[in-house]
């Protein structure tokens, strides 16, 4: 399928403000009303919520001044669809097979890496490629909403099957030093990918996170810093991925993904399914705090309850 774009459908009632994030084809619109809509929004590149939720919608990552994203990353030169080159350079990143298989179209995560190297604007093969996964925008149908407990969060409208691509966390991308202190701001996000890597504060390690990858590491020294350089930080500017809430038992996992460059630093932070998701289930991943790390201006360990409902629930995020 190609030519995917989204839909924003903005439904404001008594009680509920609800944005619905559609995904579908442009041959196989369902219904006139998405389409109309669909029109009407793909003329915006991002549109202001203004005070009903106070945030710049974006369905991209913003750079904040004078940052730069490298995109100097030699790409892979097959012809057509990776999946069936055994000699693709991007599958050899990956540790010789690519990391997602095609069902139906739609590449699917077939588990957890410690990061995933995708094909880039630097690669011969087409768009539709599977191993350019992340880049094929929304594939479900998904409804903000506001739950009992936890403010907004996100559901979906489809069945969802185990290592689906759900979104890219998107905001503006700012060196950390910049919004330390920030504890009013709960949308930031630490790309903690080399943290990952190496196992740092109690992370589990995924597969690949041992990998002798010479482009990885001649970026990033074997000494990784214990805290991320880099967030994104969707507090003014993001997409519906902002509203995703915490679970101690969650839905989701989170993916480091390399496209067009090899620093994993500043790699693009992805959402995967971890499981079947039925409709009107609520999408959650692991905001994977450490406890007791959130310390306010004057030395005091802030706290925040968890309303995940798990059973096994951690009982604070941190
Ligand atoms: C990235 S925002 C998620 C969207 C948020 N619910 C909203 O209404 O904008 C993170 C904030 O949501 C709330 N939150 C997320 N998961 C939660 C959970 N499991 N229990 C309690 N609050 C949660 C906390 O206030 C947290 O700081």
């Amino acid at each position: 399928m190609s030519d995917f774009f989204e839909v924003f459908f903005y439904q404001l009632n008594y009680h509920v403000l609800s944005i619905l994030f559609v995904s579908m084809s442009s041959f196989c619109l369902q219904n006139m009303q998405y389409s109309l809509v669909a029109k009407l929004l793909s003329a915006f590149g991002s549109l202001t919520f203004g005070n009903a939720v106070g945030f710049v919608y974006s369905k991209s990552l913003k750079i904040s001044k004078g940052m730069k994203i490298p995109s100097d990353c030699a790409g892979c030169d097959c012809e057509g669809d990776c999946a069936n080159n055994k000699k693709c350079s991007c599958a050899q990143l990956n540790g010789s097979d690519l990391p997602y298989v095609s069902f139906k179209n739609i590449g699917r995560l077939v588990e957890p890496k410690a990061v995933v190297f995708e094909c880039g604007a630097n690669c011969s093969c087409n768009r539709n490629c599977v191993n350019r996964t992340s880049q094929q925008g929304l594939q479900h149908r998904l409804e903000v909403f506001k739950t009992a407990s936890k403010g907004w969060g996100v559901r979906t409208w489809d069945t969802i099957l185990p290592g689906a691509p759900i979104c890219e966390y998107v905001g503006v991308l700012r060196r950390t030093e910049e919004v330390d202190g920030l504890l009013h701001n709960n949308y930031i996000f630490d790309i903690d990918c080399l943290q990952t890597m190496k196992g740092l504060d109690g992370r589990e390690k995924r597969a690949g996170s041992d990998m002798n990858m010479p482009s990885l590491h001649a970026e990033n020294d074997s000494e990784a810093p214990p805290a991320p350089e880099y967030c994104i930080d969707a507090g003014s500017i993001g997409s519906f991925a902002r509203f995703i809430n915490h679970s101690c038992n969650p839905n989701l996992f989170v993916q480091c993904v390399l496209t067009n460059h090899h620093d994993v630093k500043l790699a693009k932070v992805m959402l995967f399914a971890a499981d079947t998701i039925l409709p009107l289930q609520e999408l959650c991943y692991d905001y994977g705090y450490v406890l007791n790390s959130v310390v306010s201006a004057d030395g005091e360990i802030v706290k925040l309850p968890c309303y995940c409902g798990a059973p096994d629930c951690r009982k604070r995020l941190y």
